[in-house]
């Protein structure tokens, strides 16, 4: 099967062990467990039934600014915008200048709550004599962005505060508490080539997402199936929004009205479009493919970076999207956890490889099960079913 790819028009394109054990429940140990897991039920339940139209609005304006500074960078981009992270993946002032400010402004609105971020980047490279330059370039961006979509009234960031706000996003994450979990640009590699990327924004609620923004700069407003680039009214930059219980929206990043979006209600799955990894070393696209085969998928792959592709399932672009990196690869709560928010409330489902719904309570990372799978609630039990059958074959494989 052919792959089409989706490129950039712009420039190329509980604790709750119910014990029924008497023995376990005599022991004090069990009531001060019980008691704390009531406890963790009860907050639950109160963040199930809360607004959160205070923080969606505030990810929001963080999302749309960094998109800002994203698209600046993009549109030109020097070699010394361009650096090498400890594991050798690549990281740009976009990702940095991203980070700081998404930062910056979640902290200032909201200044009487304790702040925790989730968050990619750190600032250690940038802290180094050498990296002076591009620590300044960051801070420009940063203060240019601000200034240049109506925040005038900010006192400009100093590079120590450029620093700081990069540096909140250690938070550990995990079961207790708000954390806001942020990449500041989901995709890098593809934002260097000049294909899709995505800034995605997730706030956790006692171990649950409950809020999810993913800004996707490139992705065509109508579908990457039908999207024309050489058609100047084919328009890219879609600003994706859901909340826990209302829903997922779309708006075009320059402000249209937002509209609901669902995903597609396709039960042929020989009509089904599937997306997965543009970059082969992130996911197997042999796997996927004997996957797909297996379900009677007859359309090729659609490729695309990033949480985009979460974005395009959850207004129907296409049924399936399928993850599977190489074994020992621990995914980040960071590179889901919107994306994952924008399909769960356009009525799709994401769950690992073994069906188990993503856990993002349990610090930086997933630690799931061999992949990723998402497709609408019909597609299902046919996706499972190919999914336990491929990775059986492909243990035997190996094996033989
Ligand atoms: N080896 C390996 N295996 C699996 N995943 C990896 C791997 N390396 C990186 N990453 C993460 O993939 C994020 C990019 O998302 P995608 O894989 O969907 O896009 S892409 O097509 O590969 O660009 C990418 O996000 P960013 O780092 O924000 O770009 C990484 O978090
Ligand atoms: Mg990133």
């Amino acid at each position: 099967m052919g792959a089409s790819t989706v490129r950039a028009p712009l420039t190329r394109g509980v604790f709750s062990i119910y014990c029924s054990y008497p023995r376990l429940k005599s022991n004090p140990l069990y009531f001060s467990v019980s008691l704390a897991s009531s406890v963790q039920q009860v907050r639950r339940a109160a963040a199930a039934s809360m607004s959160y139209d205070k923080q969606l609005a505030a990810a929001k304006k963080a999302a749309f600014l960094a998109a800002r500074l994203c698209q600046k960078v993009q549109k030109a981009l020097l070699q010394s915008d361009i650096q090498s992270k400890s594991d050798k993946s690549p990281v740009t002032v976009a990702d940095y200048g991203s980070q700081a400010l998404v930062s910056f402004i979640l902290e200032k609105e909201f200044p009487s709550m304790p702040f925790s971020l989730v968050a990619e980047e750190d600032s250690e490279d940038l802290r180094r004599e050498e990296t002076r330059g591009t620590l300044v370039r960051i801070k420009e961006l940063v203060n240019d962005t601000l200034a240049s979509n109506g925040m005038n009234d900010i006192s400009p960031l100093s590079e120590e505060d450029v620093l700081d706000a990069i540096d909140r996003g250690k938070s550990e994450g995990g079961p207790h508490g708000q954390h806001w979990v942020l990449d500041p640009i989901d995709g890098t590699k593809g934002f260097m080539r000049g294909d899709q990327y995505a800034i995605a924004l997730a706030l956790l609620d006692e171990g649950k997402v409950v809020l999810g923004v993913l800004a996707c700069p490139n992705l065509p407003l109508t579908s990457v199936t039908s999207y024309d680039r050489h058609n100047s009214q084919d328009k890219v930059g879609c600003l994706y929004f859901a909340q826990l219980g209302a829903g997922t929206f779309m708006q075009s990043i320059d402000g249209s009205p937002p509209r609901k979006v669902h995903v597609s209600a396709t039960t042929n799955p020989e009509g089904a479009l599937f997306f997965e990894s543009f970059e082969a070393a992130h996911s197997s696209h042999d796997l996927s493919s004997l996957i797909v085969k297996k379900m009677g998928v007859k359309t090729p792959p659609v490729r695309m970076d990033s949480q985009a592709k979460y974005g395009a399932l959850s207004r129907g672009d296409g049924e399936i999207y399928l993850r599977f990196p190489r074994e020992g690869y621990r995914e980040k709560i960071w590179d889901h956890a919107a994306g994952y928010m924008v399909v769960a409330e356009a009525g799709g489902i994401v769950t690992d490889a073994a069906g188990n719904p993503l856990n993002f309570s349990r610090g930086r990372y997933l630690d799931l099960d061999t992949g990723i799978i998402v497709t609408n609630q019909k597609l299902m039990p046919a996706l499972s079913k190919a999914v336990v059958e491929s990775l059986k074959e492909r243990a035997s494989s190996l094996q033989s």
